[in-house]
């Protein structure tokens, strides 16, 4: 009788070339993304004097410190943002790397072209020098962030020493209700375990509520995961999974793909597999949830107060609480809707796909924001798709200005900052001091949610306008 195993061991194991002494595994790597963070590792294969061992499995991406107004890599004024992406150029070119580059029609956040162009799929072990590389595990593909040491030796020899990590399952059951979202459920389970709650897990979401999200939504649930402190999301692919995929670019065609559905169905754990942990969430429990604090974990459904340190019994994290209330600028027990915003952002690998442009499309359609912002598309792709269904032009109407994409706002490297002292509604994933620029202030929410706080110039409950 074999062992039941969980999906999170099927690919493991499927590349695991060897284990040390230590218990380390020597992992083959299927697909390496490598952004303008990476010319760390370039240099340092250029100091050892070490070639890319499979250019064929790397691919460069533009995304960081890509400009947002435009498109022209002369009209970057700061010499050191544009010598950022001049590098990733270069790099990529000399070692014959793919690049999705700056004026490429691919172009896009990392996390969201991937899967865009079908190099994300199920079954494969991904890095990146990103720790949002968790999202790629949206497809039943194990997909982690590492560092820049590893990031070189995945560039020289195509592998990576790993320990294995523990495992939970994540599971969610039941009816989301209309106004819940991906983004919702992710900020629910933070809350509840912890920025660091997850940690050192590889976390399956599984239940029925997950199994009913779209393919976006998974992205979006998968990106997040790191922000529960663990090492890895993934989801079992299924009929949602495959329809996404047939057709991509780099997805498998004709005998290849009905050999890639046969292996795909072998993607899920055994029904008596056994996990570390397992935790159990009701979808009729989730609400739309908002960020208060500077730590995704301090999130709270939109109807709730602010906490009062003065209530909280454990001294460290009332301390805490009161430094996070401090840099917001906010007030012990002051009612989340009654929190006035200065500015929008609509962007980031979380929720810049389609379906979430959509999503705060149909929220602000007919309405003025009150407040500026910028809405900048996931994707290039993502970008045109949105313009043929005239999403440009409700955000545009709605006074909004529709950019080019990136990571933009969320991180702030290419200069599109949240002033100082300015609070921001923002679809983004962290809400860490300064994430969004010096002294900005970030509240972190689903697109709808943000459509919602423009249209009111403040936190609002999207079910309630
Ligand atoms: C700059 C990059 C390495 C970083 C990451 O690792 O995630 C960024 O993408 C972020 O979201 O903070
Ligand atoms: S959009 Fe934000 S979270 Fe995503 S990769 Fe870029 S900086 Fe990181």
């Amino acid at each position: 009788m074999t062992m039941p195993t969980t999906l999170f061991d099927k690919v493991w194991d499927a590349h695991e070339i060897l284990r040390s002494e230590s218990g380390q595994s020597l992992l083959w790597i299927d697909r390496h993304f490598v952004h303008e963070g990476s010319f760390h590792a370039f240099n340092k294969l250029r100091d050892r004097g070490l070639g890319v061992a499979r250019p064929d499995l790397t691919f460069g991406i533009a995304d960081h410190y890509v400009p947002t107004l435009t498109r022209r890599l002369d009209a970057i004024g700061d010499a050191k943002v544009r010598s950022m992406i001049e590098q990733l150029t270069d790099n990529t070119r000399e070692h014959g790397i793919p690049l999705f580059g700056l004026d490429d029609p691919r172009q896009g956040i990392v996390h969201v072209l991937g899967p865009e162009q079908g190099l994300t799929q199920p079954g494969l072990l991904m890095v990146c020098g990103d720790s949002h590389t968790s999202t790629h595990g949206a497809f039943g593909s194990i997909a982690f962030g590492i560092g820049a040491s590893e990031v070189a030796h995945v560039l020289a020899t195509q592998t990576l020493w790993q320990s294995r990590p523990k495992q939970m399952r994540l599971t969610v059951e039941g009816e989301l209700s209309s106004g819940i979202t991906a983004k919702d459920i992710a900020l629910t389970w933070i809350a509840r375990l912890g920025a660091d709650g997850a940690r050192g897990h590889a976390i399956e979401y599984a239940g029925s509520a997950i199994r009913s999200l779209s393919m976006e939504a998974r992205l979006t649930l998968c990106n997040l995961t790191i922000e529960g402190g663990a090492r890895c999301g993934m989801i079992a692919p299924d009929e949602t999974t495959s329809a996404y995929l047939r057709n991509r670019p780099f997805a498998p065609r004709g005998e290849c793909w009905e050999q890639a559905q046969a292996y795909w169905q072998t993607l899920k754990s055994d029904a008596d597999a056994r996990f570390d942990r397992e935790v159990t969430l009701a979808a009729s429990e989730i609400a739309p949830t908002v960020t208060w604090g500077v730590s995704p974990e301090e999130a709270l459904p939109i109807d709730a107060r602010i906490p009062d340190p003065a209530h909280i019994e454990d001294l460290a994290r009332a301390r805490q609480v009161r430094d996070s209330l401090d840099y917001m600028g906010l007030a012990p027990g002051q009612q989340l809707t009654d929190i006035a915003i200065d500015r929008v952002f609509i962007g980031s690998c979380t929720n810049a796909r389609l379906e979430d442009l959509r999503a705060a499309a149909d929220v602000l359609k007919g309405h003025r924001s009150k407040v500026p912002g910028i809405v900048s598309p996931g994707s290039t792709q993502v970008k045109h798709q949105a313009e043929a269904e005239g999403l440009d032009a409700v955000f545009r109407e709605a006074g909004l200005e529709w950019r080019e994409s990136g990571c933009s706002m969320c991180v702030g490297m290419n200069g599109d900052l949240v002033p100082a002292g300015e609070r921001c509604a923002s679809t983004t994933n962290r809400n860490f001091k300064g994430r969004q620029g010096p002294g900005a202030r970030t509240h972190l929410m689903s697109p709808a949610m943000v459509a919602a706080a423009a249209v009111t110039g403040r936190l609002a409950d999207v079910r309630q306008l």
